[in-house]
């Protein structure tokens, strides 16, 4: 089993990774849970597929588990489940020190987490990621959110969970469109600040997602890492240090608003686009090789991820999506920092990026062809 501490100060835990762990879930939780009974947030897919082995690996170890399944979705993400999953936990009287188990993908970890972050002012709760995006990225570093029409992950907390434990053999039960999606989350590590770790991507990217185990295992674990690294040194992103976890993010966020949140557009899909056009723009701004900017679109595109804005069939203009940004939580004082690249894996926090650039920049690629 692999096990990479995430040394947050005050609120350290593990990721552990290791196939077979959903079947031994509960005997992984039971040294959290304080009860008999545990609560479990999940969504009908990861309920269809995996609710039997995650219930009788609790029964084993003498714990009552008591399910809420939610609609799957990002539109699930939103104040209505919010205040359901509220309620069905004070109903079930749990307590601050009690542990909420969110089995899902990013959706069932982030509204999760943020109930768990408001509940009584503040719950305990573990992660079990059932995707690729979740096990290398949303159950780590404790941000949880919903939408609102406003926007992306607009009302949330940071708040850790106490335990994470990804399986990949969950994987084995993921649809690929939602497989590829969580790998635009793998290849932005290698963009941020590791060249090898996208040179490895190049090389497995197609192997990972045709099911190859050992490369699935590789890049969660190495994926992880990346992840505890950068979410210790900056916890709730004010060192300018977990800011770069966003490439791709605020292109990747106007593109779900304009696409209405559903599956027209999921997240990583957006993300993968949204880091296609961050390095032609850092290309376009004089700071990135047009060679490099290429290479990460050319991988992008090779894995059957978005890489062109025309494709979505948007009918929008680039100041209507820059309009978007304006909602986006790195707004300060007016400007929009923005993650641009000099290269690969060499992203960096831009603080002087003229939105109408963007808007002008993203006119073009929108008739690109
Ligand atoms: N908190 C963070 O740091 C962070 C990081 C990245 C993304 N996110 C958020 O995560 C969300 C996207 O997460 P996601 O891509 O996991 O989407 P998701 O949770 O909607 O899951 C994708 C789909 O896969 C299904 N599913 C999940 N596990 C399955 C399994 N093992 N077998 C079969 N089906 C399964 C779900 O029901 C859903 O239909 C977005 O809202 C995004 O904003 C948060
Ligand atoms: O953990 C982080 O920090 C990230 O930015 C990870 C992102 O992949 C994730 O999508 C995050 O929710 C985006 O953050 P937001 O603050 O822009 O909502
Ligand atoms: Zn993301």
């Amino acid at each position: 089993m692999a096990v990479i501490p995430v040394a947050i100060a005050g609120a350290p835990y593990e990721v552990r990774i290791e196939a077979g762990l959903l079947a031994q879930a509960g005997e992984h939780c039971r040294p959290f849970l304080r009860k008999d009974r545990a609560v479990v947030i999940t969504d009908e897919n990861v309920a269809g597929h995996w609710r039997e082995a995650v219930t009788a690996s609790f029964d084993r170890v003498g714990v009552a588990s008591d399910w809420l399944v939610l609609p799957a979705g990002e539109s699930t993400k939103s104040w209505e489940q919010l205040a359901r999953v509220s309620d069905w936990l004070l109903e079930r009287e749990v307590e601050r020190k009690d542990c909420i188990v969110a089995l899902g993908g990013g959706v069932i970890g982030d509204l999760t987490g943020f109930a768990a972050a408001i509940l009584k002012r503040g719950c305990g709760f573990i992660q079990i990621p059932t995707t690729l995006l979740a096990q290398v990225d949303s159950s780590v570093g404790g941000k949880t959110a919903i939408n609102t029409p406003a926007g992306k992950n607009l009302v949330g907390a940071f708040h850790q969970p106490v335990l994470v434990l990804a399986d990949p053999l969950a994987l084995d039960t993921l649809p690929l469109r939602d497989v590829r999606a969580g790998y635009a989350e793998v290849v932005k590590y290698g963009l941020i600040d590791d060249a090898p770790f996208f040179q490895w991507c190049e090389a497995n990217g197609a192997k990972l997602l045709a099911g190859n185990h050992a490369a699935r295992e590789y890049a969660i674990a190495h994926s992880v890492a990346a992840k505890a690294r950068i979410v210790a040194a900056d916890e709730k992103e004010t060192a300018g240090v977990r800011a770069l976890l966003n490439l791709g993010h605020t292109f990747g966020h106007a593109l779900e608003a304009e696409t209405g949140f559903g599956d027209r557009l999921l997240h990583g899909e957006g993300v993968a686009l949204g880091m296609v056009l961050a390095a032609r723009f850092s290309a376009r701004q004089g700071l990135m090789s047009g060679q490099d900017a290429g290479r990460v679109s050319a991988h992008i595109a090779s894995v059957g991820l978005p890489a062109s804005l025309p494709a979505l069939g948007l009918g929008c203009d680039g100041r209507r999506l820059a309009d978007h940004m304006l909602h986006d939580k790195k707004m300060d004082a007016g400007m929009l920092p923005f993650l641009l690249m000099r290269g690969i894996g060499e992203t960096f926090l831009a603080k002087n990026v003229d939105l109408a650039d963007v808007a002008a920049f993203l006119d073009e690629e929108l008739v690109r062809a």
